[in-house]
Formats: structure tokens, C-alpha cells, sequence
């Protein structure tokens, strides 16, 4: 297993070529939240646009409309129970991100199905949170054509892949991610996180127990998308997004004991500006 350098930050982040428009930068759909979950729809979404996502919209319950607008008027809103609605965003969004505060119910089940059945090999998902213990429950089949990004904690992970945590060794995990779809990424959240993308593992060396926080998770998946939707579908693009996430949460983490997952939103433009200035453009 090798550890992410350092340099992948100014490998992805480039300066942005001064011709462009926000339609060069992603477009995202994340489909998230529910009414106990509002939250995690409201983090990932703030962290897609404040990674540099050029276009978000949240499919959500109505009832959360206000707080999101309220909170990031940057982003556009959807009724997820509107199906031809849902399945007209899915078709024009090039990154979905799918699960964050999604809860398990019919709803959600349905919404992780509609995903799975209609997205094409040019666009990138990222199944996150209840989307993954849906999957697992319902075992749904991850025969999509587009890319897929799995991002589970380690309880998570047991649902998926039937592995208890002491047993989810690098063999094991990589054999299961196999059965799973051989072609996606696995990015496995825990102290010192792990990518598997087909025989390469990457470990992140960054990352703090500061971090061990509601929502911490939801806001990763937002950078994932940003960046996927800006810099492109790459495990180079993935491990920058979680090496930002934790160097930023190191940071707070030496001052502030426990890192609050909008803090690390809030200081996302000033480093990627730092370290697409170092970049060799
Ligand atoms: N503000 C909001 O709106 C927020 C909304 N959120 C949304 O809530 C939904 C549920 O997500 P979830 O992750 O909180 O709970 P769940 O699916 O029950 O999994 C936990 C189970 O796995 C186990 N476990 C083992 N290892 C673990 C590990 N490393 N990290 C975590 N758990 C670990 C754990 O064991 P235990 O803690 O009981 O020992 C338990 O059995 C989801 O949609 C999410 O997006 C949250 O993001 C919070 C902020
Ligand atoms: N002790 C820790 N050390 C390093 N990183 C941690 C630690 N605890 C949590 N994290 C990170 O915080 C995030 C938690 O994700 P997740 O459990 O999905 O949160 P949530 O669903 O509440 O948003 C992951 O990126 C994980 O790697
Ligand atoms: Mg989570």
C-alpha cells in the first residue's frame, strides 16, 4: 500500500484558464437528505460548491428547500419525489453523488434504483452513506455503465462486502470490491483512509480523531464531486479530494480539539488557491 504524496494537490489543482465558464467546472446533482436528515444534504452540497463545482443541485425533500436556500443560495433545488424531474437531472449532470442524509426508506430505495438504471458511461457516481446501506439491503447490483465511486465508513463497508471490521484486511477488501464491480474505486473512510481502484491501494497519511464528527463524511463526498466535476474522474483526483479534506482538517485539528465539519468547508477556496499557485500550470 502506498501513501498519497503531498504533490497530488498541485498535480489536480490547476489555475483555471481564464476563458471558461461555470460549465467547464461540473455539473452535479447530489441527491440527499430527508426530513431527519437535513443536514448532510446542506454539508455535501456547500462542500460540491465550495470545491470549485461549477453547477450544483440538490434533489431533496421540499420540506429542506428554505433551509438550503437560505443557507447556499449558490445551489439549485429539485423535489426528489418528482420523477421526471429527477430523471431530466440525472440526464444533464455529469457527477452524481447520492446518499448523504437519504435515509432507508421506499423513497430512498426507489431513488437509488432510478440512479443505477439511468446513468451512461460519461458520467461519474459516487454512492455514499444510505445509498450504500440501501445497496447492501436490497442487494442492488452495481452493473451501471458509468464510473463508481463507493465511499463507506468501516460500518458501512460491513454491510456491503459481509466483512467484519477486523476482517477487512487489504486481500479481503480487494476480492470483495471485485465481486462488487471490478471497475470502481473504493475509497474505505477511516483513520488513515484507503483508495482501491483495481490492483492500486493508496493510503492517506492525514486525518485526525478531531474529525470523528457528524457530517465530516457528507462533506467529503461533496469534495469528491467538485473535484470529479472540475478535474475529472481519476484516482488522482480522488485522492486529492481526500487528501484536502484531512490537511485542512489537521490544521483546524492543531487549534481546535474537535473540526467542525463546516469549518473545513469554509477554508476550502483559500487552499485550493494556495496550492493551485504552486502548481506548474
Ligand atoms: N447532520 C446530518 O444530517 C447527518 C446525517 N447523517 C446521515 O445519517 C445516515 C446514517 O449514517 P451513519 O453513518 O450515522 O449511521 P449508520 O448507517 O447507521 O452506520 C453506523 C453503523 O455502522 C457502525 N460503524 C462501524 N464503524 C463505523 C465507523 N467508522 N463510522 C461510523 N459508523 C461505524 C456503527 O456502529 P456503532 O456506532 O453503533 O458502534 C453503526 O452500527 C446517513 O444517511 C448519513 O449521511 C450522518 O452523516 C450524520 C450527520
Ligand atoms: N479518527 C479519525 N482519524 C482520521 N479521520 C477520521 C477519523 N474519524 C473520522 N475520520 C474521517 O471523517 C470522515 C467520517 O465519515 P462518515 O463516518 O461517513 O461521516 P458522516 O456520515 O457523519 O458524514 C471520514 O472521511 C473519516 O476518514
Ligand atoms: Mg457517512
Amino acid at each position: 500500500m502506498k501513501n498519497i504524496s503531498k504533490n497530488v494537490l498541485t498535480q489536480v489543482i490547476k489555475p483555471r484558464n481564464p476563458e471558461s465558464y461555470k460549465g467547464n467546472y461540473g455539473k452535479v446533482l447530489i441527491i440527499a437528505g430527508s426530513t431527519l436528515f437535513g443536514g448532510a444534504a446542506i454539508l455535501c452540497s456547500s462542500a460540491a460548491i465550495a470545491s470549485g463545482a461549477g453547477l450544483v443541485t440538490v434533489a431533496t425533500t421540499p420540506e429542506k428547500f428554505t433551509a438550503l436556500n437560505v443557507k447556499i443560495p449558490e445551489a439549485m433545488t429539485l423535489d426528489y419525489h418528482h420523477k421526471k424531474e429527477l430523471l431530466n437531472a440525472i440526464h444533464n449532470n455529469s457527477v452524481i453523488a447520492i446518499g448523504p442524509g437519504l435515509g432507508t426508506s421506499s423513497i430512498a430505495k426507489g431513488l437509488v434504483k432510478t440512479v443505477l438504471e439511468n446513468t451512461t458511461a460519461k458520467q461519474t457516481v459516487i454512492f455514499d452513506a444510505s445509498a450504500l446501506t440501501v445497496i447492501a439491503e436490497e442487494k442492488f447490483i452495481l452493473d451501471t455503465p458509468s464510473n463508481i465511486i463507493m465511499t463507506p465508513h468501516q460500518g458501512e463497508w460491513q454491510r456491503l462486502s459481509n466483512l467484519d471490521i477486523p476482517n477487512q484486511t487489504v486481500a479481503n477488501n480487494l476480492q470483495k470490491l471485485q465481486e462488487l464491480n471490478s471497475k470502481s474505486v473504493l475509497v474505505l473512510k477511516k483513520h488513515f483512509s484507503e483508495i482501491y481502484y483495481q490492483d492500486q491501494i493508496l493510503k492517506i497519511a492525514a486525518g485526525n480523531p478531531g474529525m470523528a464528527t457528524g457530517g465530516m463524511g457528507d462533506t467529503l463526498t461533496g469534495i469528491i464531486a467538485g473535484f470529479v466535476g472540475q478535474f475529472g474522474y481519476s484516482v488522482q483526483t480522488i485522492s486529492a479530494a481526500l487528501l484536502i479534506h484531512s490537511t485542512i482538517a489537521d490544521k483546524i485539528n492543531q487549534k481546535e480539539y474537535v473540526v467542525l465539519p463546516t469549518k473545513v468547508i469554509d477554508k476550502l477556496p483559500k487552499y485550493m488557491s494556495k496550492y493551485s499557485s504552486r502548481s506548474s500550470k
